[in-house]
């Protein structure tokens, strides 16, 4: 399975899931499977028939879809076509009955109206299975319900033996029920994943539909052209529609529009032409929900609140999709919510009402949410989750910057209006009651005589809609239609209040929502921090990504022009050539043999046999000229989707330079600087980047001394506090440079990284009590005359034991654990007399494991303070013959090896190490990852 996933679509691990769902389908048993957008669910029906040699049936809702999926499988040299009106070439019916592709795509309406005749010569020629796509418009409890679906079961009677398999983003339980009911799912494989998705930065903000605020999208709008990546923005009607585009081009932006009421050719033309990424910007309605395919979307705006939660997910999960940090942002205004009759008018039956108001107002709540916008999300799909902090919302980073406060003044005033208003009106009475209305209205009913009349002036109108909302939603305010009006009144609980309020009034403490925070900021002329939250969508451009250096990216920058070329002398997509991960992962290790190419993550036979030349000739061109070395040491290899369904902070495991910096500092107790400028090391290492290793551990599941870390990387409340106002003015925390821009000069990148992941981490924020932590000067201050490492602790000097000491702290340690370690700690004679090589680079030998560690004492005597564990120093110099074979055979002992651990163990040159890895990398015996070498 490994084999096929690496040959056909180039990578080298399963996602969550994916595997275990492959293996059941080969089995051939049912699975319903519900996982995330952009979680990697097409590869369960992509590589089985690639396995077994046997036709996969597909049926998805769109003909445009199922194109770009036939067109991206192409590109991976997988034999795949469709069935359907748009379907040109008249021999595809008559291959597609001889089983002749590897997969098919088809919509229900085709699948329903093929001949019997025609699916039983199918399943004789060999079916591996049948998918049912975006399984959940299968269900009336859906959000895209179609007919056709449910019909579904009929192919089950003349595919009797062919394991069926439904997929779907988002299906509530009883969606699923109705999935496996409908399709007569047996023996059901079952897998339901997490919903979310962490590199999605989410925000929601109110605005007024103007022509002003249009203007505003379009400055933002082309700020994030030039930062590249392509953008959709919804709109909810196709006036909508036509205004934002029109604005767009007026302002010089290359945007076109999409609505069901354009002709089918020009929608074809303007999805092509996203797609092929000869435009950035597409302006549409839901119509162009589904039918995008495309990968690397970096932007998904809603201009309007959408119908339900669930389509806003489906349509902002569009984005962001190859797992590279990207952004939803979703604009609402109140006209917004009182479009509920128009979207219920279509309902059947009273049931069906109810679930379009259910999931209408859980949208409408959504918007207005002043807390995590992620749990919101992931709670309303039924998950639990245990963090109120994401970190990568605008709410969570906003958090700290907006202050909850004690309302009950107001909230006195505006129960006291509804009261006096006797309940007969919306909320719009009482609200122009308490601003001092003249209207007509007020004046006839007397309004302006009661004594709180005029008494809320000081707040806007919609102001006090805001904290009506909140009030609805608490139970102080209750709501009541008849026909078409509503009718507000004091609740229960806004009475409980009101009786109490006459003797002693209890404090309402409440977080302002957005809306609330937008007119405040309105009224004061202080512009909202994320009224100029439009520049956070270029923040998530992932381009440069915060792990390439800057000539990195700007070879990456070539790697997609190439990309481009490729893809228009081949006439498809971009992102159908390769994906932008697998460009960023091409810049960083920038390799220079096709063996070495078809090492990198995303990298497939097909991509190296058809465009490898290419690729090499690029990279090596753009390398040299910007003096990059070929083959980088500093390969990593960047994740493109954070583990589903794993425990928040629990990532990737750390590579063992990592493990062993953190080893150093958490259980060694040496300090940051100490294992930067290790002795032993043949150039220091900077301090930033092992506080980073240190961090990464941590991200991993590593224990942190938090505390002690603040400390030693001079991160205190006050560096926080101008982190917290830096982050504020960006908006969000997905690029660091902004953020540095943003922050006095003391502030250090990294600084922001330990912000960042305290974030990440859902972390509650330690006390970092007063401005106690030391800058890492300070810190590092070394008593050089005698050698007394000086560390300072609340205005305290404490002297530390110096270095020596450590070693001998750390050699009684590790012996009373280890009993089997037998050279924990000798002197420099014993080391020397043990070394290789007298090359004095190799000074400080890696395993893979953990790494001896050297210490040289103020005497300058060089001791080992730690040893490979459970092993011994001798057996890590063994001395071996390097041969072709005595290399492979030691190498298909361990689950890989360094190019030092090779040099300890064979005890020859580098340059001829080199020479026989290259060879054996050429003949495909063994692969390099990571500077770690395996046999293939
Ligand atoms: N094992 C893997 N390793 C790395 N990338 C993967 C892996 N599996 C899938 N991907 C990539 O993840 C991205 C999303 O995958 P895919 O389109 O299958 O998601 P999906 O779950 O079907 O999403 P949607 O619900 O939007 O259809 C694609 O770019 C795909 O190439």
């Amino acid at each position: 399975m490994e084999h096929s996933l690496k040959d056909f679509f180039g990578f080298t691990k399963f996602r969550p899931f994916q595997k275990e769902i492959i293996q059941k389908v080969l089995e051939g048993r049912d699975c319903l499977v519900v996982m995330a957008t952009g979680s990697g669910k097409s590869l369960c029906y992509q590589l089985p028939p690639l396995i077994s040699k046997k036709s996969a049936i597909v049926i998805s809702p769109l003909l445009s879809l199922m194109m770009d999926q036939v067109m991206a499988l192409k590109q991976r040299g997988i034999n795949s076509e469709y069935l359907g009106s748009t379907q040109s070439d008249s021999s595809v019916s008559t291959k597609a009955g001889q089983g002749n592709y590897d997969i098919l795509f088809m919509t229900p309406e085709k699948a329903l109206g093929l001949s019997n005749s025609f699916w039983k010569g199918l399943a004789r020629n060999g079916l591996s299975l049948l998918a049912v796509d975006e399984a959940h418009c299968i269900s009336e409890w859906g959000h895209d319900f179609r007919k056709e679906y449910q019909q579904l079961y009929k192919l089950r009677e003349v595919l009797p033996n062919v394991p069926f398999l439904a997929l779907t983003a988002t299906a509530t339980e009883r969606v699923r029920g109705d999935i496996k009911r409908y399709l007569n799912l047996d023996n059901i494989f079952e897998v339901v994943s997490t919903f979310d998705r962490p590199n999605l930065f989410y925000g929601a903000k109110y605005i007024s539909r103007s022509q002003t605020f249009r203007e505003e999208l379009a400055r933002e709008v082309l700020k994030d052209c030039r930062s590249g990546g392509s953008t959709i923005i919804y709109c909810t009607t196709i006036k909508d529609v036509e205004e934002v585009t029109e604005t767009l081009t007026q302002s010089g932006i290359d945007a076109r529009g999409y609505h069901a009421q354009m002709r089918p050719k020009d929608r074809e033309t303007a999805h092509r032409a996203f797609a092929h990424d000869e435009i950035q910007i597409i302006v549409a309605t839901v119509a162009f929900g589904m039918g995008i395919d495309k990968p690397d979307i970096r932007r998904v705006i809603h201009y309007g609140c959408p119908k339900s939660l669930e389509s806003y997910y489906q349509e902002s999960g569009r984005c962001g999709r190859d797992g590279l940090p990207s952004s939803c942002w979703l604009y609402y205004s109140r006209a917004d919510f009182g479009k509920a009759d128009y979207y219920t008018a279509e309902a059947e039956t009273e049931a069906r009402k109810k679930v379009i108001l259910d999931v209408y107002h859980a949208a409408e709540k959504y918007c207005r949410s002043s807390t995590c916008r992620r749990k919101y999300i992931l709670e309303y799909f039924g998950e639990i989750v245990p963090y109120d902090n994401c970190g990568n919302c605008d709410n969570c980073v906003m958090r700290r910057n907006v202050q909850e406060r004690d309302m009950s003044e107001e909230v006195h005033l505006l129960l006291s209006s509804v009261d006096l208003c006797g309940g007969r009106f919306g909320i719009v009475m009482p609200i122009d009651v308490l601003r001092g209305s003249r209207s007509k209205k007020v004046l006839e009913n007397k309004f302006d005589e009661l004594p709180l009349y005029g008494l809320g002036s000081s707040k806007t109108s919609n102001w006090w809609k805001a904290l009506s909302d909140e009030l609805l939603e608490e139970g102080y305010l209750k709501e009541t239609r008849r026909d078409m009006y509503r009718f507000v009144s004091v609740g229960p609980v806004g009475k409980k209040f009101l009786q109490n309020a006459s003797s002693r009034r209890v404090p309402i403490m409440i977080i302002p929502n957005p809306e609330m925070r937008d007119e405040e900021s309105k009224q004061s002329g202080v512009t909202d921090n994320r009224a100029n939250s439009l520049a956070l969508q270029q923040t998530a451009s992932a381009r440069i990504t915060q792990s390439m250096s800057e000539q990195e990216a700007k070879l990456c920058e070539s790697l997609l022009k190439m990309r481009a070329n490729l893809a228009k002398r081949n006439a498809t997509a971009p992102y159908a050539v390769c994906s932008e991960i697998t460009l960023q992962n091409l810049a960083k290790a920038r390799p220079s043999s096709r063996a070495r190419l078809l090492n990198i993550e995303g990298v497939n036979q097909w991509l190296v046999g058809k465009h490898g030349d290419e690729i090499l000739r690029v990279i090596k061109e753009k390398a040299t000229e910007l003096e990059l070395p070929l083959d980088s040491a500093e390969r990593t290899i960047i994740e493109s989707q954070k583990v589903p369904n794993s425990v928040r902070g629990y990532g990737e495991s750390p590579s063992p330079a990592k493990v062993e910096a953190w080893e150093m500092w958490e259980k060694l107790q040496l300090t940051i600087s100490e294992i930067a400028n290790l002795p032993e090391r043949p150039r220091p290492i900077k301090f930033e980047t092992v506080a980073e290793y240190i961090l990464d551990c941590c991200k991993a599941g590593y224990e942190l001394n938090w505390q002690r870390f603040y400390q030693e990387t001079g991160f205190n409340s006050s560096i926080l506090k101008e982190i917290e106002a830096g982050v504020a003015r960006v908006g969000c925390v997905d690029k660091l440079k902004p953020i540095k821009e943003q922050v006095p000069e003391h502030v250090s990148y990294l600084h922001l990284k330990i912000f960042c992941t305290m974030q990440e981490l859902s972390l509650p924020l330690p006390d970092v009590g007063n401005e106690d932590g030391h800058s890492r000067e300070e810190h590092a201050t070394k008593d050089s005359e005698n050698g007394t490492q000086i560390i300072k602790t609340s205005g305290e000097v404490q002297a530390k034991t110096d270095s020596a000491n450590i070693c001998n702290e750390e050699a009684e340690t590790v012996s009373n654990g280890n009993q089997e370690s037998d050279a924990l700690i000798c002197d420099d004679s014993q080391v020397k007399s043990e070394l290789p090589w007298s090359n004095e680079n190799y000074h400080l030998p890696s395993t893979q494991k953990r790494a001896p560690v050297w210490r040289t004492d103020s005497n300058g005597t060089t001791k080992l303070v730690r040893t490979e564990e459970g092993g011994t120093i001798t057996k890590a110099y063994l001395r071996k013959n390097l041969t072709e074979e005595s290399l492979m055979d030691w190498l298909s002992e361990r689950d890989g090896a360094s190019i030092r651990d090779m040099l300890v163990a064979f005890r020859t040159r580098e340059s001829s190490l080199d020479a026989l890895l290259k060879k054996l990398e050429e003949d495909f015996l063994i692969y390099k990852r990571n500077d770690i070498y395996r046999v293939i």
